[in-house]
């Protein structure tokens, strides 16, 4: 049984279509990311699959109970507001001390439970987020564009700590990125939009076919000698060979 099931969905903001035809289904455990240029329709994806927005035709279907647990962008806080990181986590109430220290080790940050939010780096605050979303236990992790304003590095273990989650809790993750030659090695499937689904299938199948190199150019070629790079060598050192591997883009 699926957690997610799209089919047929088209979106349009009056005469713009953004979404035309998208059928797709996520499956427990399973990480997809879905990649495309600015305007693809990647958000309007993620907001159809979490019902903020309703499609023009087509539907999208839920298991039964889904939780969903959302990871956003960015969030601005107020510098000035002094809040830890404990406090932050519980701000809707009713989360327990175990609940938040579960969640940030989860997230790969169990030291920051009583650190200031407004001292946090942006990989730690993207890490904080993470945290946030696992706190209510989800079958499903949506994150848009999570590692926006990180550098390639700190993306890359954000998106090693993404598979770390999905091993250990068993969710399924759907992840939106630019950066495919980043998030690949953490992927089992990618998704290429461009308004309808160009190709997908595994991350070297995607980085090698026609439609995606025609939307993101011939750099890509880097992208394919990453994955392989990371595959040859594992995960567990792969900040150390995110290092020293140049990437072409
Ligand atoms: N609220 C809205 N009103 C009108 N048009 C919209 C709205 N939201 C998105 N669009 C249009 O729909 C199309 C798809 O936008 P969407 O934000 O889903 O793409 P995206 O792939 O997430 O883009 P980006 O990578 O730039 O964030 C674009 O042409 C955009 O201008």
């Amino acid at each position: 049984m699926s957690l997610v099931q799209v089919d047929e969905l088209c979106v349009t903001y009056g005469a713009t279509t953004a979404l035309s035809r998208v059928s797709l289904r996520i499956d427990p455990g399973e990480i997809v990311t879905i990649v495309g240029p600015n305007g693809s329709g990647k958000t309007s994806l993620l907001r159809a699959i979490i019902g903020a927005i309703k499609p023009f035709k087509g539907q999208v279907s839920h298991a039964h109970d889904l939780k969903i647990g959302y990871v956003p962008q960015k969030l601005h806080i107020d510098e000035t507001l002094p809040i830890t990181v404990s406090r932050f986590l519980n701000l809707q109430g009713g989360v327990t001390s175990t609940d938040i220290s579960e969640a940030l080790t989860q997230a790969g940050v169990p030291e920051l439970e009583k650190a200031q939010l407004s001292q946090l780096s942006g990989g730690q605050f993207q890490r904080v987020l993470l945290a946030r979303a696992l706190i209510a236990k989800p079958d499903l992790l949506l994150l848009d564009e999570a590692t926006q304003g990180l550098d390639q590095r700190g993306s890359a273990s954000f998106y090693q700590q993404i598979e770390t989650v999905r091993n250990t809790t068993g969710c399924a993750v759907l992840m939106i990125s630019h950066e495919l030659h980043v998030v690949m090695s953490a992927s089992d499937r990618v998704i290429c939009l461009n308004s309808h689904i160009c190709c997908e299938g595994t991350p070297a199948v995607v980085a090698s076919a026609p439609e995606y190199r025609a939307l993101f150019g011939s750099g890509t070629g880097g992208a394919l000698a990453l994955y392989r790079h990371e595959h040859d060598h594992g995960h567990d050192h792969a900040d150390h060979h995110h290092q020293h591997t140049k990437v072409v883009e």
